[in-house]
């Protein structure tokens, strides 16, 4: 059989409902993908919960577990399970580095948490963060610090008080005349602390700022900060500015030597800078940290286990191994990724089952196009042109076998909530399929398109009783993807249970390379 280049094309957040409603991927021109559905051969694929290793179905998809399926063709229990089985079973809480850590927050020091505050399951669990809290107090720790990220992304825009209130009605009811819990700072998710892959250190910095030293706006509690930051700004949970609790012009928990410092996110991307800064030394030059504090700190899960990020860490990641790049390269496949910032590290490290080291050097080429760091309901075309200039140029040059991409519009811009910019970021992946296209015509390549989870294909939440408005949504969904074949006459399986992970044995089929044993079945049922 001739051996043609297989390209791969990931439209993040690009889900199928059959809603027009606020679907914006209904509701864009978007002729390339509309001829690729009516022409090609093409099914549905499962991109949430159990099919992705989440704890339960009602758990929408995310980019992480969504490429981490594609990537390695086989479900693994994904952080959001592991973390909550360490702590049912109380293994956690056994752990060397647990004990360290309550140990140290003895004899008057403090157990600080940082991490984003809501039941989303993408990056952390309220239920988590409490589950850690009551046994620090079992443990003997005195005082407890909560640094809180708003979310408003993973869960409905505005509801950041509903969270405020259930952990601070947890932390009253544990404290008591030895025992001293509350929240100490905090600020939208996309405003501080929680920056990826290198695309907006300042971000970061300025969560140092407030949730280490306290520079920031003083309010008493965080109640008051976020209704003062509605009123002023009227922008969503996510986009909420950074905030310091204080009293008598005092912030009511500093980090400070001999402290402990849990990040109790499971999710690797936004988590692995805030660790850089609190576990490197002199090397660290991304920002002027000040006075750093020598406290002891650890990870909800290890993020990196390549590059050992963070240091110490409370539950073992998925050991996720047989992964497609690493078959492809004993297959001496000559591979190429691309993306931009924002999604670069989805389509290598996530896609590699979180490693950030290639494993080969020579026949992998990662490229990354720069993300603009602006909200990107004003740009929402983002990168995609650049994207398919480079793309196009790897396919034309005829070096690579296998080509994949990432393009982010459809969950960046969804994740914005504006209905209008997300139906342009649909229309500007369209147009990039289509200048892709002819690129794949012209070396006789075989095109698949598909996504990671949904976002765009539902913009608008259910509405409540009475109202008669809708309200945006920000979060992914719970829709299958698309996955189409463009240039192999094939005949695809239409089975219900199949997703992402059953694409790996797909590409190697195409491709016609052996499959790991241990991936899930191709979705091809016959090659003509
Ligand atoms: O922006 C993010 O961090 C998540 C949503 O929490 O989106 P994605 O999984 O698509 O990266
Ligand atoms: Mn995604
Ligand atoms: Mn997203």
């Amino acid at each position: 059989m001739e051996k043609r280049p297989v390209i791969l094309v990931v439209m993040d957040g690009i889900g199928l409902s059959d809603k027009t409603l606020g679907n914006a991927v209904k509701m864009a021109y978007k002729p390339t993908l509309d001829m690729l559905w009516e022409t090609c051969p093409h099914t549905e694929l499962r991109a949430h919960g159990l099919a992705v290793g989440l704890p339960t179905d009602g758990d929408m998809g995310n980019s992480e577990v969504g490429h981490n399926a594609i990537g390695c063709g086989q479900i693994y229990s994904q952080g959001a399970k592991l973390v909550n089985e360490n702590i049912e079973s109380g293994e956690l809480f056994q752990s060397k580095t647990w004990k360290e850590l309550v140990e140290g927050a003895k004899d008057g020091h403090a157990m600080h948490f940082i991490g984003l505050l809501s039941d989303g399951n993408v990056h952390s669990h309220i239920k988590h963060l409490e589950a850690l809290i009551k046994e620090a107090k079992a443990e003997g720790v005195k005082k407890v610090r909560v640094h809180i990220l708003l979310d408003g992304r993973d869960v409905p825009e505005t509801s950041a008080l509903t969270y405020v209130d259930e952990i601070e009605n947890f932390m009253n009811g544990l404290n008591d005349a030895d025992f001293d819990a509350r929240i100490a700072s905090g600020g939208g998710r996309m405003q501080i602390t929680m920056d990826r892959y290198e695309a907006n250190w300042p971000m970061v910095e300025e969560g140092w700022n407030i949730h280490v030293h306290g520079k920031g706006r003083q309010f008493a509690n965080a109640t008051e900060a976020i209704e003062t930051y509605r009123n002023e700004t009227g922008v969503v949970d996510q986009d909420l500015p950074g905030f310091v609790i204080a009293e008598n012009g005092q912030p009511v928990g500093l980090i400070e030597d001999g402290d402990s410092v849990i990040l109790f996110n499971f999710r690797g991307d936004r988590a692995q800078e805030i660790c850089r800064a609190f576990d490197e030394d002199e090397e660290f030059d991304k920002f002027d940290r000040g006075n750093k504090p020598d406290v002891n700190f650890a990870g909800m899960l290890q993020y990196d286990a390549d590059l050992n990020i963070p240091k110490r860490y409370l539950t073992e990641p998925p050991k996720i191994k047989y992964t497609l790049t690493e078959q492809l390269v004993k297959e001496g496949i000559n591979e190429y990724a691309i993306s931009e910032t924002q999604k670069f590290g989805h389509v290598t490290y996530f896609w590699n089952g979180n490693r950030s080291e290639k494993f080969s050097e020579d026949l992998e080429t990662y490229v990354q196009v720069d993300s603009d760091v602006i909200p990107f309901e004003q740009r929402p075309w983002m990168k995609s042109a650049e994207i398919t200039d480079k793309l196009i140029e790897a396919i034309e040059s005829g070096k690579y076998q296998f080509l994949r991409t990432n393009y982010p519009n459809g969950d960046m811009v969804g994740h914005t909530g504006n209905l209008e910019a997300t139906i342009i970021g649909v229309e500007a992946v369209d147009l990039a399929l289509g200048r892709i296209l002819k690129a794949v015509e012209k070396v006789n390549g075989i095109l698949l398109v598909t996504a990671d989870h949904g976002n765009a294909d539902e913009m608008y939440d259910k509405p409540k009783e009475g109202e008669k408005v809708h309200k945006a949504k920000t979060s992914h969904t719970l829709n299958k993807v698309p996955f189409i074949v463009y240039g192999a006459d094939v005949k695809l399986k239409h089975d219900d249970d199949m997703g992402l992970s059953d694409i790996a044995a797909t590409v190697c089929q195409l491709l016609d390379v052996k499959p790991n044993e241990n991936w899930r079945p191709s979705i091809i049922e016959e090659m003509k």
